[in-house]
């Protein structure tokens, strides 16, 4: 049975990689796939993984319209098995209703692979609809760990290594940025709630006092 796969987790968590790895795994079989990416850190057109892979894809727009793109692909006589959709947080709702069509309607299998919130820890528009469609939803094994140790569960942006909450909700960077520019870590809840970056928190920065009632313990 074709299926909508949304395979979700924090940055840094390995989403692209499984990605390449999942079209790779198909391909070798003889099934024939194609690759959507949207605003990769790479460049438009293209999935790349912190393992240093990294393969043309299909920039999704927001004029594309999966199930049309699809249907004159079939009709033109290409055969199409699957599709790969990394980078899925930024498609709008419309176009995962359009992929949980293609899957219907067509019968193709559709991996998609992105983040489940934002900076702010909210639902991505695009990841809410996959969470609403999709046939599976798998959360990543690996864990991208908080400075502390705990497994890391939220993305936090920042500047300068300290964590920010206003801005746009979609702006690319890595968890790698150069000083004073836009990046992003990530951090478990406990320390994304209390804005503690490994900037201010994990390098002996004043942090928050301990409430009262455990100061006192
Ligand atoms: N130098 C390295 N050696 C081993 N693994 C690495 C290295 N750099 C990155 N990785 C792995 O790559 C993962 C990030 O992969 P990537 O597919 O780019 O993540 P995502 O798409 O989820 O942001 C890291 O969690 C880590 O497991
Ligand atoms: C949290 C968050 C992230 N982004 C951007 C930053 C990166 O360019 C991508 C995530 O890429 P990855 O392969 O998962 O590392 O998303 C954003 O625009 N807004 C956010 O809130």
């Amino acid at each position: 049975m074709p299926e909508l796969v949304f395979f979700t987790g924090t940055m840094d968590c390995g989403k692209s990689t499984l990605a390449l790895q999942m079209a790779h795994n198909h391909q070798a079989r003889g099934r024939v796939g194609r690759a959507f990416t949207a605003h990769d850190r790479a460049g438009e057109g293209r999935i790349s993984s912190r393992l240093g892979l990294a393969v043309p894809a299909t920039e999704v727009t927001p004029e594309l319209d999966f199930r049309l793109l699809l249907v004159r692909e079939l009709s033109a006589g290409a055969r199409v098995d699957f599709l790969i959709c990394d980078e899925a947080m930024f498609y709008s709702p419309e176009q995962v209703e359009q992929l949980a069509r293609v899957v219907d309607d067509l019968g193709l299998d559709v991996f998609a692979f992105g983040l489940t919130t934002d900076f702010r820890t909210r639902l991505f528009p695009g990841s809410q609809r996959l969470l609403e469609l999709a046939d599976r939803v798998e959360v990543l094994q690996v864990e991208a760990l908080c400075w502390c140790g705990r497994r890391g569960t939220h993305n936090a942006r920042t500047v300068g290594g300290e964590m920010v909450l206003e801005g746009e909700q979609v702006v690319v960077g890595d968890t790698r940025a150069d000083a004073g520019r836009v990046g992003y870590e990530v951090l478990c809840r406990r320390h994304h709630l209390r804005g503690l970056t490994a900037h201010r928190g994990g390098r002996g920065l004043p942090a928050e006092p301990l409430p009262f009632d455990a100061q006192e313990a």
